[in-house]
Protein backbone atom coordinates (compact mmCIF):
# COMPACT_ATOMS: atom_id res chain seq x y z
CA UNK A 1 0.00 0.00 0.00
CA UNK A 2 0.98 3.45 -0.65
CA UNK A 3 1.58 5.40 2.31
CA UNK A 4 0.21 8.58 2.11
CA UNK A 5 2.12 12.20 2.65
CA UNK A 6 -0.32 14.76 3.45
CA UNK A 7 0.65 18.01 5.61
CA UNK A 8 -0.06 18.93 8.73
CA UNK A 9 -3.37 19.55 10.16
CA UNK A 10 -4.05 22.98 11.36
CA UNK A 11 -4.58 20.97 15.38
CA UNK A 12 -0.97 19.09 14.58
CA UNK A 13 0.55 21.86 14.05
CA UNK A 14 -0.50 24.20 16.86
CA UNK A 15 0.42 21.14 18.86
CA UNK A 16 3.92 20.71 17.39
CA UNK A 17 4.63 24.15 18.14
CA UNK A 18 7.03 25.02 20.82
CA UNK A 19 5.47 26.63 22.98
CA UNK A 20 7.52 26.72 26.53
CA UNK A 21 9.37 29.40 23.82
CA UNK A 22 6.28 31.30 23.02
CA UNK A 23 5.63 31.60 26.80
CA UNK A 24 8.93 32.74 27.44
CA UNK A 25 8.43 35.71 24.19
CA UNK A 26 5.01 36.44 25.61
CA UNK A 27 6.54 36.87 29.55
CA UNK A 28 9.25 39.32 28.07
CA UNK A 29 8.13 41.36 25.40
CA UNK A 30 4.03 40.80 25.47
CA UNK A 31 3.87 39.29 22.19
CA UNK A 32 5.45 36.16 20.03
CA UNK A 33 5.51 34.92 16.52
CA UNK A 34 4.35 31.26 15.04
CA UNK A 35 6.52 31.02 11.88
CA UNK A 36 4.63 29.62 8.70
CA UNK A 37 1.53 28.65 10.90
CA UNK A 38 -0.93 28.77 7.43
CA UNK A 39 0.32 27.56 4.26
CA UNK A 40 0.02 29.80 1.14
CA UNK A 41 -2.87 28.01 -0.34
CA UNK A 42 -4.49 28.54 2.85
CA UNK A 43 -3.67 32.12 3.17
CA UNK A 44 -4.74 32.68 -0.21
CA UNK A 45 -7.76 30.92 -0.04
CA UNK A 46 -8.98 32.47 3.32
CA UNK A 47 -8.13 35.99 1.31
CA UNK A 48 -10.52 34.97 -1.36
CA UNK A 49 -13.18 35.03 0.98
CA UNK A 50 -13.27 38.12 1.94
CA UNK A 51 -16.74 39.96 0.00
CA UNK A 52 -20.28 40.79 0.51
CA UNK A 53 -22.28 37.48 1.33
CA UNK A 54 -23.28 34.86 4.37
CA UNK A 55 -19.48 33.72 5.78
CA UNK A 56 -19.52 37.67 7.13
CA UNK A 57 -21.64 39.37 9.92
CA UNK A 58 -20.46 42.60 9.40
CA UNK A 59 -18.54 45.51 7.46
CA UNK A 60 -16.19 47.90 8.43
CA UNK A 61 -14.84 50.77 6.74
CA UNK A 62 -11.99 52.39 9.00
CA UNK A 63 -12.33 55.69 7.55
CA UNK A 64 -16.20 56.06 8.90
CA UNK A 65 -15.25 55.16 12.78
CA UNK A 66 -11.86 57.04 12.80
CA UNK A 67 -10.05 54.05 13.32
CA UNK A 68 -7.34 54.11 10.27
CA UNK A 69 -8.37 53.50 6.63
CA UNK A 70 -8.96 50.21 4.69
CA UNK A 71 -11.92 47.52 5.78
CA UNK A 72 -12.33 44.51 7.49
CA UNK A 73 -15.79 41.84 7.71
CA UNK A 74 -16.34 39.87 11.08
CA UNK A 75 -16.88 36.41 10.81
CA UNK A 76 -20.52 35.14 11.11
CA UNK A 77 -21.57 31.66 12.75
CA UNK A 78 -20.97 29.19 11.82
CA UNK A 79 -17.12 30.21 11.10
CA UNK A 80 -15.60 28.72 8.58
CA UNK A 81 -13.51 25.77 9.19
CA UNK A 82 -9.99 26.83 9.29
CA UNK A 83 -10.66 29.59 11.34
CA UNK A 84 -13.02 27.95 13.73
CA UNK A 85 -9.76 25.06 14.23
CA UNK A 86 -7.12 27.56 14.60
CA UNK A 87 -9.13 29.38 17.55
CA UNK A 88 -10.35 26.74 19.07
CA UNK A 89 -6.82 25.13 18.92
CA UNK A 90 -4.76 28.41 20.21
CA UNK A 91 -7.01 28.84 23.02
CA UNK A 92 -6.54 25.89 25.32
CA UNK A 93 -2.50 26.76 24.40
CA UNK A 94 -3.05 29.87 25.73
CA UNK A 95 -4.96 29.81 28.74
CA UNK A 96 -1.90 28.84 30.97
CA UNK A 97 -0.24 32.31 30.16
CA UNK A 98 -4.18 34.09 30.49
CA UNK A 99 -4.60 32.58 34.04
CA UNK A 100 -0.25 33.60 35.33
CA UNK A 101 -1.11 37.37 33.74
CA UNK A 102 -4.35 37.61 35.51
CA UNK A 103 -2.74 36.29 38.71
CA UNK A 104 0.29 38.31 38.47
CA UNK A 105 -1.63 41.43 37.51
CA UNK A 106 -4.39 40.76 40.93
CA UNK A 107 -7.16 40.42 38.44
CA UNK A 108 -9.84 37.57 39.83
CA UNK A 109 -11.02 36.02 36.54
CA UNK A 110 -9.76 33.09 35.40
CA UNK A 111 -10.27 31.03 32.30
CA UNK A 112 -11.65 27.56 31.66
CA UNK A 113 -9.31 25.35 30.01
CA UNK A 114 -11.68 24.31 26.54
CA UNK A 115 -12.67 27.49 24.40
CA UNK A 116 -16.44 25.64 23.80
CA UNK A 117 -16.71 26.81 28.24
CA UNK A 118 -15.40 30.13 27.49
CA UNK A 119 -17.31 30.90 24.50
CA UNK A 120 -20.62 30.35 27.10
CA UNK A 121 -19.40 32.28 29.53
CA UNK A 122 -19.48 34.91 26.93
CA UNK A 123 -22.89 34.40 25.46
CA UNK A 124 -24.34 34.26 28.75
CA UNK A 125 -23.82 37.44 29.08
CA UNK A 126 -24.85 38.86 26.33
CA UNK A 127 -21.78 38.80 24.01
CA UNK A 128 -23.05 36.02 21.52
CA UNK A 129 -21.30 37.78 18.15
CA UNK A 130 -18.58 36.00 16.72
CA UNK A 131 -15.43 37.94 16.30
CA UNK A 132 -12.93 36.37 14.12
CA UNK A 133 -12.00 38.97 11.50
CA UNK A 134 -10.48 39.52 7.76
CA UNK A 135 -9.16 42.91 7.08
CA UNK A 136 -8.03 44.11 3.71
CA UNK A 137 -5.54 47.25 3.29
CA UNK A 138 -4.36 48.91 -0.23
CA UNK A 139 -2.25 51.66 -0.92
CA UNK A 140 -2.41 54.45 1.74
CA UNK A 141 -4.48 52.13 4.14
CA UNK A 142 -3.43 51.96 8.08
CA UNK A 143 -4.90 50.78 11.03
CA UNK A 144 -4.85 53.10 13.83
CA UNK A 145 -3.47 52.06 17.50
CA UNK A 146 -6.55 50.30 19.24
CA UNK A 147 -7.45 47.53 21.57
CA UNK A 148 -10.37 44.83 20.77
CA UNK A 149 -12.27 44.90 23.75
CA UNK A 150 -16.08 43.92 23.13
CA UNK A 151 -17.61 43.92 26.24
CA UNK A 152 -16.85 42.87 30.09
CA UNK A 153 -15.00 39.18 29.02
CA UNK A 154 -11.68 39.81 27.74
CA UNK A 155 -9.58 37.25 26.80
CA UNK A 156 -6.06 38.56 27.36
CA UNK A 157 -4.38 37.40 23.98
CA UNK A 158 -5.19 37.60 20.32
CA UNK A 159 -3.51 36.51 17.49
CA UNK A 160 -3.50 38.02 14.45
CA UNK A 161 -2.16 36.04 10.81
CA UNK A 162 -0.38 37.53 8.15
CA UNK A 163 -1.79 36.65 4.67
CA UNK A 164 0.07 38.35 2.16
CA UNK A 165 3.85 38.55 1.35
CA UNK A 166 5.20 41.46 2.68
CA UNK A 167 7.72 43.07 -0.71
CA UNK A 168 5.87 41.05 -3.25
CA UNK A 169 2.15 41.61 -2.35
CA UNK A 170 2.42 44.87 -0.51
CA UNK A 171 5.12 47.42 0.77
CA UNK A 172 4.88 49.14 3.92
CA UNK A 173 2.70 47.90 6.44
CA UNK A 174 4.04 46.36 9.26
CA UNK A 175 2.52 45.17 12.07
CA UNK A 176 3.53 47.52 15.02
CA UNK A 177 2.67 47.22 19.01
CA UNK A 178 3.16 50.23 21.64
CA UNK A 179 3.56 49.17 25.23
CA UNK A 180 2.72 52.13 27.66
CA UNK A 181 4.21 51.96 30.62
CA UNK A 182 3.46 53.48 33.96
CA UNK A 183 4.88 56.97 34.59
CA UNK A 184 6.99 55.88 31.37
CA UNK A 185 7.09 56.98 27.84
CA UNK A 186 5.57 54.57 24.99
CA UNK A 187 7.60 51.82 23.98
CA UNK A 188 6.98 50.97 20.43
CA UNK A 189 7.70 47.57 18.49
CA UNK A 190 7.42 46.52 14.95
CA UNK A 191 7.00 42.54 14.36
CA UNK A 192 8.44 41.20 11.51
CA UNK A 193 5.95 38.90 9.86
CA UNK A 194 6.23 36.60 6.04
CA UNK A 195 3.27 35.38 4.70
CA UNK A 196 1.55 32.94 7.05
CA UNK A 197 3.26 33.71 10.00
CA UNK A 198 0.80 34.64 12.97
CA UNK A 199 1.69 36.70 15.84
CA UNK A 200 0.43 36.62 19.65
CA UNK A 201 -0.06 39.49 21.72
CA UNK A 202 -1.46 41.12 24.25
CA UNK A 203 -5.18 42.42 23.71
CA UNK A 204 -5.56 44.78 26.69
CA UNK A 205 -2.57 44.65 29.43
CA UNK A 206 0.03 42.62 30.60
CA UNK A 207 2.49 41.99 33.30
CA UNK A 208 5.94 43.44 33.67
CA UNK A 209 8.03 42.23 36.17
CA UNK A 210 10.05 45.17 37.66
CA UNK A 211 12.59 45.72 40.77
CA UNK A 212 9.61 46.44 42.80
CA UNK A 213 7.26 42.94 41.66
CA UNK A 214 4.68 42.97 38.61
CA UNK A 215 3.39 46.38 37.06
CA UNK A 216 1.04 46.47 34.27
CA UNK A 217 1.98 47.77 31.29
CA UNK A 218 -1.32 48.94 28.86
CA UNK A 219 -0.71 47.53 24.63
CA UNK A 220 -2.02 48.81 21.78
CA UNK A 221 -1.96 47.18 18.06
CA UNK A 222 -2.24 48.93 14.60
CA UNK A 223 -0.65 48.40 11.29
CA UNK A 224 1.82 51.70 9.38
CA UNK A 225 0.48 52.56 6.22
CA UNK A 226 0.75 50.70 3.22
CA UNK A 227 2.78 52.25 0.43
CA UNK A 228 1.42 49.61 -2.26
CA UNK A 229 -0.42 46.53 -3.45
CA UNK A 230 -2.90 44.99 -1.22
CA UNK A 231 -2.87 43.15 2.56
CA UNK A 232 -4.66 40.97 4.12
CA UNK A 233 -5.05 39.72 7.69
CA UNK A 234 -6.91 37.21 9.79
CA UNK A 235 -7.66 38.29 13.38
CA UNK A 236 -8.61 35.65 15.47
CA UNK A 237 -10.18 36.97 18.94
CA UNK A 238 -11.04 34.50 21.49
CA UNK A 239 -13.93 36.89 23.40
CA UNK A 240 -17.44 37.13 21.39
CA UNK A 241 -18.53 40.46 20.90
CA UNK A 242 -21.76 42.67 22.49
O1 LIG B 1 -3.94 43.87 10.02
C1 LIG B 1 -3.30 43.64 11.03
O2 LIG B 1 -2.18 43.16 11.03
C2 LIG B 1 -3.91 44.00 12.37
C3 LIG B 1 -5.21 43.32 12.54
C4 LIG B 1 -5.89 43.63 13.82
O3 LIG B 1 -6.01 44.74 14.26
C5 LIG B 1 -6.46 42.49 14.55
O4 LIG B 1 -6.34 41.35 14.09
O5 LIG B 1 -7.04 42.72 15.60
FE1 LIG C 1 -7.04 44.65 16.18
Amino acid sequence: MLKQTSSPSIVERVAAVDWDNVYASLDRQGWAVLPGLLSGGECEATSALYGPGETFRGHVVMARHGFGQGEYRYFAYPLPVLVGQLRSALYPQLVPVANAWHERMGMDVRFPAEHAEFLERCHKAGQARATPLLLKYGPGDYNCLHQDLYGEHVFPLQVAVLLSSPGKDFDGGEFVLTEQRPRMQSRASVVPLAKGDAVIFAVNSRPHRGSRGDYRVKLRHGVSMVRSGKRHTLGVIFHDAA
